[in-house]
């Protein structure tokens, strides 16, 4: 998407063939800074750190990971302890673990004097295919817009309510719930998206917000808490969230406060869609609630919050009473019966494994 008139990607490799250049998430809403990442712990740490994140750009930095580790020491050994060093970085997103297995099962192929150059053509790839996976999810999410904004005044806008960032910023670009409304809004269709703030770490006022706002696409922050309230008084046509990882019965595991979000859409008859491209899906489990492993972060993302205060200056300052333990689980799943549909690259799904398994049947017989 384009930055000030120039069009980016989230990660790209260093024209200088130095490393990897990443856009640092840490520093928004205020400052747009791009970053180099030269080895496999720079990459291994900017996914630690949420300098890159979201399940899609997650996987495709832990390729180029792969790659950077693979320029430093082709061996066999070096390409598992890569692999080995990237996954542990954060749990749940399963993006992760499908791109390193990807490399991991590509370059154990390829003689080591040519694992480099074949793993930044891998990660290259993956890059790519993330593109045009998420154009795909917009064709088919602006179908649904569509048809809620046939049903509208002319002029009025189809309300959209987005949980988290699943924005360009959290894939390579176009993101999974935002496709759909920049395609939207690209075609003419009013849109206005009711950002959730998204705490702890506020990915929908700092990212989601600054996205849309670059995009000019209209929209409004709001606080978690506001969603029930704003779908019982008829201002919620409809929900698009991401997902980190989907369960082949079609339980969702998003960011932490999504699940109230489809309670609260299920109780007033507001469809609740979660967009994702199919590496997100986990075939291997079926139980979300059981199976997906839950990241527990720190909690000080609760008890601190970081801001610009009026004289320009970042500051970081405590917001909860010294001495309250805090807990900070960071994501939630919402069971597959809440979902009304998955927007995927191959059309939109019901939530369940029929469904799931018809739209990527080489995919279910893979992890067989
Ligand atoms: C297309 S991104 C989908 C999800 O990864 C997104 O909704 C999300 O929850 C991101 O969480 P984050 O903790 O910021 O990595």
């Amino acid at each position: 998407m384009k930055v000030n008139g120039e069009k980016y990607r989230t990660i790209w490799p260093a024209e200088d063939g130095s490393g990897v250049v990443i856009i640092d998430q840490t520093k928004f809403p205020h400052t747009f800074e791009t970053t180099s990442l030269l080895d496999l712990e720079d990459a291994a740490h900017a996914i630690r750190v949420m300098q890159v994140r979201g399940a899609p750009l997650i996987g495709a930095t832990a390729a180029f990971g792969v790659a950077l580790g693979m320029k430093a020491d082709p061996s066999d050994e070096s390409l598992h302890a890569a692999c080995d060093t990237l996954l542990a970085t954060r749990p749940t997103a399963v993006n992760l673990k499908w791109a390193l297995d990807i490399a991991r099962k590509r370059l154990i192929q390829i003689a080591p004097e040519r694992r480099a150059h074949a793993a930044f053509e891998l990660a290259s790839q993956i890059c790519d295919d993330d593109i045009a996976t998420n154009m795909a999810i917009g064709m088919h999410g602006m179908e649904l817009i569509t048809e809620i904004a046939k049903k509208k005044r002319p002029g009025e806008p189809v309300n959209v309510l987005t949980h988290c960032n699943a924005g360009w910023l959290a894939t390579v670009d176009w993101g999974t719930a935002t496709a759909p409304i920049y395609m939207s809004h690209d075609s003419g269709i009013p849109v206005h998206v009711w950002v959730d703030e998204t705490r702890p770490r506020n990915q929908g006022a700092f990212l989601t917000a600054w996205e849309l706002g670059h995009h000019g696409v209209p929209h409004t922050v709001v606080v978690d808490n506001a969603g029930g309230h704003l779908m019982q008084h008829g201002k919620v046509d409809l929900v698009i969230t991401g997902t980190d990882r989907t369960t082949a019965d079609g339980d969702v595991c998003n960011k932490i406060g999504t699940y109230l979000k489809a309670l609260a859409a299920r109780d007033n008859g507001v469809p609740f869609y979660v967009a994702l491209p199919s590496s997100t899906i986990d075939f291997s489990l079926s139980d979300g609630l059981s199976q997906i492993p839950i990241e527990e972060r720190s909690g000080t993302e609760v008890s601190h919050i970081t801001g610009l205060t009026e004289d320009g200056r970042t500051e970081t300052v405590e917001i909860v009473a010294p001495g309250s333990d805090t807990a900070n689980p960071a994501f939630d799943v919402t069971p597959a019966r809440l979902v009304t549909g998955l927007i995927t690259e191959r059309g939109v799904l019901e939530a369940n494994r029929k469904a799931i398994v018809k739209a990527f049947p080489e995919r279910m017989k893979m992890s067989a």
